[in-house]
């Protein structure tokens, strides 16, 4: 059997880890399922699926607010169960943008009250809203959010009955300066969280992490030691390290920890200051890409087996295997 990218790999057959379903194939999105090795037990499947919505976001904060929420009801009448938004899916990915499209976001709790519609937070109050009515569980991308003075990229999560189950501040922030490509200083307007996030939800233990995250595998490794099933990282990478970092950086994360990598990019702005790289994508826990888009608004269905993630841990236990006698990982995820 021959994968994509000629990477050669056993014999064996063909076996779909996680299917593609798509009811309306969307436009540009693109499925590679592929497998390479024989399924040894047909162990129980635990099947999700997801909707990963690639939104076109302007500088109109209401249309972003609108065209979300559109993107969320579609995805639940297709049969989604939980459906994930891109980073900074309220504003233009901008130091100027963040103050002033910023919100305030309520503690996370079972019976946390998310304000009304009318309030000062219409993008969190959307989110509660829609998940609860479509009963979805949510990954609200991320939207800055302002607490106490500071701005934070903020990921909510809410359940399928509304509430907030768990919020997660970016916790290492994009400041990068390559000569003549580009430069970004989050840190100039934004605060790094200090956190991590594990969100147990209907379908499945949660991590998060929002796009420069996905660069440091300590904080993926702790969610895998804290028994997550998929990482959903919210990320808008750019075009110059989009097309060198963004798959292999996803793939690496699945490969090194056994679990689900679902990232979720804005479409690309033609004119825009920040050209988003796109190509939103589901990885499988044995690094094998199951889903992807282009750079154009698309919604990437996806159905997630999370068996799998036992299964491949059962195949090559690399958590048994680590030599804690020459190198540790400290550090907490806490299990919610
Ligand atoms: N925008 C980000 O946070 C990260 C990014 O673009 C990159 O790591 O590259």
């Amino acid at each position: 059997m021959l994968l994509r990218r000629g990477l050669l790999v056993t014999r064996g057959p063909l076996l779909s880890l996680a299917s593609n379903w798509t009811p309306q194939r969307p436009r540009a999105a693109r499925t590679s399922v592929s497998s390479s090795m024989a399924d040894p037990s047909p162990a129980a499947s635990k099947k999700v699926k997801m909707a990963i919505c690639q939104l076109l976001v302007t500088a109109d904060k209401e249309e972003n607010i609108k065209c979300a929420r559109k993107a969320i009801e579609d995805a639940a009448k297709q049969g989604s169960s939980i459906v994930v938004l891109p980073e900074m899916w309220n504003c233009p990915y901008s130091n100027d943008s963040f103050p002033t499209y910023a919100e305030e976001v309520p503690s996370p709790g079972p019976d946390s009250p998310v304000a009304p519609a009318t309030s000062t937070s219409p993008s969190v109050s959307m989110m509660a809203d829609v998940s609860r009515q479509c009963g979805v569980t949510l990954v609200g991308g991320s939207i800055p959010e302002c607490s106490n003075g500071k701005l934070y990229n903020t990921c909510c999560v809410f359940g399928s009955r509304g509430s907030l189950l768990g919020k997660h501040r970016k916790t290492h922030l994009f400041d990068i300066d390559i000569p003549g490509k580009i430069r970004f200083m989050e840190s100039d307007t934004l605060t790094a969280g200090d956190k991590l996030t594990v969100v147990d939800t209907d379908v499945g233990r949660l991590g998060i992490g929002i796009c420069y995250d996905i660069r440091f595998p300590e904080m993926a490794l702790l969610y895998a030691k804290a028994g997550v099933q998929i990482i959903v990282y919210p990320g808008a990478f750019n075009t110059t390290t989009g097309p060198a970092h963004w798959e292999v950086v996803q793939r690496a994360r699945a490969v090194d920890c056994q679990l689900f990598v679902v990232t979720c990019s804005p479409a690309r702005q033609e004119g825009a200051g920040y050209q988003a790289w796109g190509h939103s994508t589901a990885v499988g826990p044995f690094g094998e890409v199951l889903a992807t888009c282009g750079h154009e608004q698309a919604t990437v269905f996806v159905e997630l087996d999370l068996a799998q993630v036992e299964r491949r841990r059962e195949n090559m236990p690399f958590m048994r295997q680590r030599r804690a006698d020459l190198y540790s990982l400290t550090g907490e995820a806490a299990k919610p």
